[in-house]
């Protein structure tokens, strides 16, 4: 069974079609992109697959059960994390505090634990500041735990987004665009980092990215989507060579 089923999915928004009868199958372990030119719909899929939108049509199944318009606190429980086009970190709160706050959907306290500070609610904040320690330091982040994100090099606020999308365990880790505005030293280790997360934290990783090195390098397969329609769908060598994909990014003359 695979992952994570999508069939047909359609979004409307009014009158514009964003995704249109959109179809893919992710197995457990893989690593895919998704590409397209800009406006394709691809963040898009990702707000649909997160719960930021319901879909217009079609279905959604993670692990078996229906996904489609489950709210992202829900859909974040039942193991999908996500990072965003552009870093969506709390800037007034440190590295350390912004991985803890996405622990609280699984805190596992009431808030009568939290008012009188029960032994639970101690005992639970405790393991919560742990594991969030453990996930720096297994992305070389610890030393930065006191630091706010501001005051972090853009290259370093992405991996910390990351690290924050690791922390609740995922099964499923969707990447928008990870390498948006990153130097291309920072480009090289963020592809280090995403090797390294696939083989060490045993997850499925679905990545949109405009820059073609990093899907290449990283993606077993791709799909390609133009104006929300799949125009091609295989490995990175197929992709590269496919005359459908060469016109929606290059236009008619570049075949
Ligand atoms: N909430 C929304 N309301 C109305 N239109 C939207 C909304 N979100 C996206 N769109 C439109 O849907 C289309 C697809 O947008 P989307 O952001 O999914 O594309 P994308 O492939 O991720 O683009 P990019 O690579 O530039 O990020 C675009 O025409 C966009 O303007």
């Amino acid at each position: 069974m695979p992952l994570l089923e999508i069939h047909e999915l359609t979004q409307y928004f009014g009158g514009l079609c964003a995704v249109s009868d959109f179809s893919v199958a992710l197995e457990s372990g893989e690593l895919v992109g998704l590409i397209g030119p800009n406006g394709a719909g691809k963040t898009t899929v990702f707000n649909l697959v997160s719960g930021f939108y319901k879909p217009t049509q079609g279905k959604i199944i993670f692990k078996g059960s229906s996904i489609a318009g489950l709210k992202p606190h829900e859909i974040t429980g039942r193991g999908i994390a996500r990072t965003f086009q552009n870093i969506r970190l709390w800037n007034h709160m440190t590295v350390l505090e912004n991985i803890c706050v996405s622990q609280h959907y699984n805190m596992g306290y009431s808030l009568m634990d939290a008012l009188l500070r029960t032994k639970r609610y101690l005992k639970q904040e405790k393991r919560i500041v742990t594991e969030a320690m453990n996930i720096l330091e297994a992305l070389d982040l610890a030393r930065y735990a006191d630091e706010v994100p501001p005051n972090l090099p853009y290259g370093l606020q992405r991996k910390v987004e990351i690290a924050r999308a690791l922390s609740i365990k995922p099964s499923l880790l969707l990447l928008d665009e990870p390498a948006a505005g990153l130097n291309s030293a920072d480009v090289k280790d963020l592809i280090s980092l995403i090797q390294r997360i696939h083989r060490e934290f045993d997850i499925t990783i679905w990545m949109i990215e405009h820059q073609m090195t990093v899907v290449m390098t990283l993606c077993s397969r791709l799909k390609v989507i133009d104006f929300g329609a799949t125009i091609a769908d295989g490995t990175p060598d197929e992709i590269q060579n496919n005359p459908d994909v060469i016109k929606a990014y290059l236009g008619d003359d570049a075949i």
